[in-house]
């Protein structure tokens, strides 16, 4: 039994804790909001995870200090734009090293780090243990009704990446390593624009055949360009490649397919940012993906095509017209880099 902190009480830092309080660790969640730390000691957080009995085992408390006492594994569980802001407070709280544990799933526009880079630049080296990335195709509310979940604990050291194992894994939540933290960064981060892309397409009402065409060709964008920033390929057609792709293209679940929907449905990005109430990581990491593809000189059709939908007003219509008419190639040319 661990003693483990969980920083963020949204869909995602509920669900592991679930995990955790169910695998017997002595866990304690943080929330910024004190009224959410006292409905989750009564067993819900209904906002997240509907209808959901959250186990005993499972409590929260709002007090910051409390949360970095409590252990020397912090889980953080806040969307990417919140995890300067949240390493900033830990440190200013930390008084011996700890294992930094992260589930986002984004890269910060303009400085164009990845999560883990991010934690590195905000929490001074010697209070980190280690980080360790927990990715994979995993909707939270399929988590905590106990269905099967696969997922991968990334780690260049690959003792902390088995910690990460032992911590989380169970009959229902199987955790496997990899020691490629680029590749499984890019992957869960990346795959949200594809949900975007086949959220739109399917409220145009188009089929099976654009979803298919979106994940086989996004799945080429992100390989290009992960591989390009020192990427492993092969981690692109593991759990937090195809796989995450797979599952956050394919489910009415996931916040990015239905926002694209309702963008493709003709709705405007404010309003549909409004209507979800829960964080959509794509919007912001297609800005950072688009910047990205400048800076290491990647085609990255896609993305560049979902970005001028969100930011520079180009209809969901034009835009699929605007992918299907470009320059005839060959399927395989710019994948050659990968091999
Ligand atoms: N949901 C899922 O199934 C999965 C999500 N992820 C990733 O996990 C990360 C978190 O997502 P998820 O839990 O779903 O998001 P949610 O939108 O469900 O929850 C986000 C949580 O973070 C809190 N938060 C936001 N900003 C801050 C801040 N500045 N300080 C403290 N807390 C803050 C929110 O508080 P408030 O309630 O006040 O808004 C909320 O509790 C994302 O990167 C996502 O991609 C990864 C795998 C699966
Ligand atoms: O990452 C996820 C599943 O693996 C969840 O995706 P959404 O953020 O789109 O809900």
């Amino acid at each position: 039994m661990e003693k483990v902190s969980v920083f963020g009480a949204g869909s995602w830092g509920t669900a592991l804790s679930y995990v955790l309080a169910q695998n017997g660790h002595d866990l304690l969640v943080w929330t910024h909001r004190a009224e959410q730390a006292i409905e989750i000691n009564q067993h819900s957080n209904e906002n997240y995870l509907k209808g959901i009995r959250l186990p005993d085992g499972l409590k929260a408390t709002s007090d910051l200090p409390e949360a970095v006492g409590h252990a020397r594994i912090y889980v953080l569980a806040v969307p990417t734009k919140a995890i300067r802001e949240v390493c900033v407070k830990i440190k200013e709280n930390m008084v011996e090293p700890a294992l930094f544990v992260h589930v986002s799933k984004g890269i910060e526009p303009d400085s164009l780090k990845r999560i883990s880079e991010m934690i590195r630049e905000e929490i001074p080296a010697q209070w980190i243990e280690d980080v360790v990335v927990l990715s994979g195709p995993s909707h939270a509310e399929e988590v905590v009704l106990e269905h099967p979940t696969t997922v991968t604990a990334a780690c260049e050291n690959t003792k902390s990446a088995e910690r990460v194992q032992d911590l989380f894994m169970n009959h229902y939540f199987r955790v496997y390593t990899n020691k490629d933290v680029i590749g499984v960064e890019i992957g869960g981060a990346l795959k949200n624009i594809i949900a975007l892309a086949v959220g739109i397409t399917d409220g145009l009402g188009y089929g099976d055949n654009a979803k298919a065409a979106l994940m086989t060709r996004g799945l080429a964008e992100i390989a290009r360009l992960g591989v390009k920033m020192g990427a492993t390929p092969l981690t692109f057609s593991g759990l937090t490649g195809v796989g995450d792709l797979i599952v956050t293209c394919t489910s009415p679940h996931s916040r990015n397919w239905r926002a694209g929907n309702m963008l493709g449905k003709g709705k405007s990005l404010d309003d549909v940012l409004q209507e979800m109430g829960m964080v959509v990581e794509g919007i912001r990491t297609t800005k950072a993906a688009y910047q990205l593809a400048e800076a290491y000189n990647v085609p990255m059709p896609i993305t560049a095509t979902l970005y001028a939908v969100l930011f520079e007003g180009v209809s969901t219509t034009e835009a699929v017209d605007k992918l299907m008419g470009r320059m005839k190639k060959n399927e395989m040319e710019d994948l050659i880099d990968l091999l």
